[in-house]
Order: C-alpha cells, then structure tokens, then sequence
C-alpha cells in the first residue's frame, strides 16, 4: 500500500478532532458567542479597494514543509502591524497539530483588527463553519482536492448563509473545473504549492489565469514573496495575494509586511483591464 500523502495524514486527523471537539464544544454554544450575530466584513470589497495592496497576510507559526517559521511573534502585534502596513485581510491557521496555530489566534486577531480575517483550516464538516463563525471569522477556505463538488456545495453554501466568503483553493485544471460553483464561492485562490508534494512554482496560477470564470476573484496562494512577482500575477488578472512565510520568517513579520507593500506602491499599474 502507498503511503498516504502530508494532506490525507492532516485530514484524517482533523476529521478526529473535529468528532472530539463536537462532543466538547456543541453548536449552540457555538450559537451563543457574541460573533454569531456579528456582520462579517467582505475580504472581496477590501480586495478591491482602488489602490489597495491587495494582500492576505498570514499568521503562521509553522508548516509541515517547513517546520518552525516563526514561534514567538505574537499574534496581536503581528496582525495589527500587518492591517498598519496596509494589508487587505488577514489569514489566520487555526490548525494546532500541524501548523501550530488555535482558535484563539483568530479571536485574539479579530479583537485587535477591523478588517476581513480568513479562518485557514482544513473543513471536512459542517460543524466547522459554524465554529468559524463562532470564532469571529469573516472567510472560510475549502479545498478542492480533500472535498466532492457535493461537500463543496453545501460546506460554502452553509458558509454564505452565515454571511461568510467562500475562498475555494484549487492546484490545477480538474480541480477547478469540477469544484467552481457560483453558488457556493465566492473567490478561487490558486495554490502555488502541491500540497501532495510541497513542490512550489508560480506557473501553476500563471497558467490556470484564464480559466477561472470571472465571477470569482482571484486570488493566487503560496511562494510569493516579491512585488515584480505580484506585478505579473496582476498582469494576468489576479487581484488577492496570499502570502505567509515571506512575512513570518522575519522576527516582526509586520516589517516584512510594510517594506512590501511599499514596493507594490511602486509597480506599474494593471496594464490589462480585467
Ligand atoms: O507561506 P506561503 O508560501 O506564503 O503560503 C501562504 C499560504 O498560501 C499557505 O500557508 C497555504 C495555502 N493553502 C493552505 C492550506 C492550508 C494551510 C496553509 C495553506
């Protein structure tokens, strides 16, 4: 038998600790917290403000291809710092086994910060939107490659009925073709890295551009770490950028943050329309 890949490992153990974390945490707890009832924020709207960087800036302690990024940032000068510097939105792992990350990273991200703050998890049930939402969360990511075009369809669908966004994450062609559904998503992020085998390379969202319908707001995912890269991702319709270890593998990733977005300042503006 082969052996499972990095993302089957992390989903089979998810799937086990979203079953524990049910029996400890039920859904009208969930139900009950102050951010239920809260209006998320559009990370599409903060995406598209006129001169807007347009960057996701990620809190991530650490990753299964890279180990320790950064373990002792804190989380609430970090994000801050990031929104001061002038990202567009926020992307917290919450995912503790393999990305050392917590709910209360996002919560405590949410106290400090009024803007759009994506839940970066890996969701293979319901039960997780609703805690996102519990949580304070203004966007979910699903992932094309661990979830049925059915799962997809009611996960996002839940998600919306929430007032949350759906950022659906796709690796190639297939993915996308099967998974795209308007009703559902809201934003298609390209992953740059294959999640079967860490390997990473920017052609991945340079070549699959075209085929998102452009309903969808593109975003491209993982390995950017330069504005001239952002410059051509932009040139082919990109208007989110997701990074994470370009920023945390600094001591204050916020500095990292803010030397970027000046360089974005900088670019050449979009020569297509799109
Ligand atoms: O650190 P990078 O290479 O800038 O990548 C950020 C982000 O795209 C990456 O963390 C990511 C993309 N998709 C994910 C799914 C789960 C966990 C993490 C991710």
């Amino acid at each position: 038998m082969s052996q499972p890949t990095i993302l089957q490992t992390i989903v089979a153990h998810k799937r086990k600790e979203v079953a524990a974390r049910q029996e400890l945490v039920p859904v009208k707890l969930l139900e009950s917290s102050l951010y239920f009832q809260s209006k998320p924020l559009s990370l599409r709207q903060y995406l598209l403000r006129e001169n807007g960087s347009g960057l996701i800036a990620e809190f991530k302690r650490k990753s299964p291809s890279k180990g320790w990024i950064n373990q002792y940032a804190p989380v609430e000068r970090t994000t801050l710092g990031y929104m001061q510097a002038g990202a567009a939105g926020l992307s917290i792992l919450t995912d503790g086994e393999f990305f050392g990350g917590k709910n209360e990273d996002l919560t405590t991200a949410r106290r400090f910060n009024f803007c759009p703050i994506l839940r970066k998890d890996f969701v293979v049930d319901e039960y997780q939107i609703l805690e996102a939402k519990s949580i304070g969360a203004d966007a979910v990511l699903l992932i094309a490659a661990v979830l049925t075009p059915e799962e997809i369809h009611t996960l996002g669908s839940l998600a919306r009925s929430l007032g949350l966004e759906v950022l659906l994450e796709v690796h190639d062609g297939e993915e996308l073709a099967r998974s795209a559904d308007a009703d559902a998503v809201d934003l298609i992020g390209v992953n740059n890295r294959n999640l079967h085998d860490f390997s990473l390379s920017l052609d991945t969202s340079m070549e699959l551009a075209a085929a998102i319908p452009s309903e969808f707001l593109k975003v491209s995912e993982s390995g950017i770490s330069t504005a001239a890269a952002i410059g051509q991702l932009r040139e082919v319709g990109y208007q989110g950028f997701l990074l994470g270890e370009a920023f945390m593998r600094d001591a204050r990733p916020e500095r990292a943050c803010a030397a970027l977005v000046q360089e974005i300042a900088a670019l050449p503006k979009a020569a297509v329309t799109f």
